[in-house]
């Protein structure tokens, strides 16, 4: 992986706060595509340590500058672990802005793939997913950066 995509790849804060610096004024909008309840994949399960079968709360989104995506994102929150948490209120309010909040946030290390996104039909150079833990609340949320992103800052195709 090339340094300029790996400062991407590897970066632990928020996404969302990093996507909107780079768009260097461009306006920034989550795309909410898909919000359900739902059965996650299998990875999806495992990488939660989640029963195969447990329902979750899917969100899907995509993360826009100037009404074009950069990244795609889907999340998946095992429905028991919810616990009042109103994340189907969320709408197109970045779920990172929400999750850096607060403050006994821990992230589990990152995940990399250079396959393309499960869920979604346009591509990009990396993939990567992590699970963030609150308290008992647990979000897998995995993220694509797509070809607009690379076009867009110029950085090298992997
Ligand atoms: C986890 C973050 O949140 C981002 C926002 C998301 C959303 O609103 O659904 C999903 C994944 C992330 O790309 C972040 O900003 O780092």
């Amino acid at each position: 992986m090339s340094p300029a995509w790996w400062a991407w790849v590897a970066t632990r804060d928020s996404l969302t706060a990093r996507l909107i610096e780079a768009g260097a004024g461009r306006p920034f909008r989550v795309c909410l595509l898909d919000q359900r309840l739902g059965k996650p994949r299998r990875d999806e399960a495992q990488a939660l340590g989640l029963p195969l079968d447990r329902l979750a709360w899917l969100r899907e989104v995509a993360l826009c500058l100037d009404e074009r995506p950069w990244v795609v994102a889907r999340s998946v929150a095992p429905l028991a672990h919810l616990r009042g948490q109103r994340l189907e209120r969320l709408g197109e309010r970045s779920l990172g802005s929400w999750l850096f909040r607060q403050p006994d946030l821990v992230r589990s290390p990152i995940e990399v793939t250079a396959a393309p996104a499960p869920f979604h039909r346009l591509t990009g150079p990396w993939g990567r997913r992590s699970v963030f833990r609150h308290g008992r609340f647990a979000v897998l949320v995995q993220e694509f950066f797509l070809d607009a992103m690379t076009d867009e800052l110029g950085l090298p195709s992997r």
